[in-house]
């Protein structure tokens, strides 16, 4: 399980962000989380793949409480958990193709750098693995993005907004990648979004923000 308890973050000091927030993502299953723009869904979703630091609380991977966070966080902590934020330009390097972007993690790592059996998974042919992000869709490059969270084979993965920008084919297929990790890898994840009518028939559970509150 990957939770968070009594989390409270925020960015400038005194003004917190999130207030003894709670949550619990099991492995194997999709909880969904709902609320308003600006809650601190994304601060939280940070907090959570070890990208932000709270201010108080815990997180606790796997019976492990994290006491490191950013780069501090051992490696295997940091890549138990994938992520795939809601705008895929902002999150890649513009001058890598999109295969060097799926490398990236594996190279990193010392795993070998073959991205054909992952590319194939979230439907990127070998003529788009080869451009680079002004040259693909944002759909097309968001289907890289998730390849690359998922080329470390996470036990948890926190999807953030990953369909906000996309059509409902596209939306259909990257959610039914991320649900074949769930059934096959038994990953946990998170998935936020504004959409509850694509959450309600994605996640297994939805939680509004409200409920997370103490
Ligand atoms: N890097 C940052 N520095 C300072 N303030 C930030 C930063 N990131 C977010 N905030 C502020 O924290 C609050 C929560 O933002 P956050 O992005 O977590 O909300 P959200 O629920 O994900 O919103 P949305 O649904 O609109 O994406 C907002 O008031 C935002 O302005």
């Amino acid at each position: 399980m990957l939770s968070g308890t009594g989390l409270v973050a925020g960015y400038r000091k005194g003004v917190p962000v999130l207030s003894d927030v709670d949550i619990k993502i099991d492995r194997g299953a999709v909880l969904g989380l709902a609320g308003p723009s600006g809650c601190g869904k994304s601060t939280l979703a940070k907090v959570l793949t070890l990208l932000h630091e709270p201010w108080a609380g815990e997180v606790v991977l796997d019976d492990v409480v994290v006491r490191r966070f950013r780069h501090a966080a051992p490696r295997a902590r940091r890549t138990a958990i994938g992520v795939v934020f809601q705008q895929p330009r902002l999150s890649v390097d513009p001058r890598f193709t999109l295969r060097e972007v799926i490398v990236e993690p594996l190279a990193a790592n010392g795993f070998p750098a073959e991205v054909g059996e992952l590319a194939e998974r979230v439907g990127l042919t070998e003529d788009l693995l080869g451009r680079r992000p002004h040259e693909v869709s944002d759909g097309q490059l968001q289907r890289a993005c998730l390849a690359r969270a998922l080329a470390l084979k996470p036990r948890y993965l926190v999807c953030d907004e990953m369909t906000a920008m996309l059509d409902a084919s596209t939306t259909a297929a990257l959610v039914g990648v991320v649900q074949e990790e769930v059934r096959a890898a038994e990953v946990g994840v998170l998935a936020i979004s504004h959409d509850e009518d694509l959450l309600s028939v994605w996640a297994d559970r939805v939680q509004r923000w409200a409920d997370l509150l103490r």
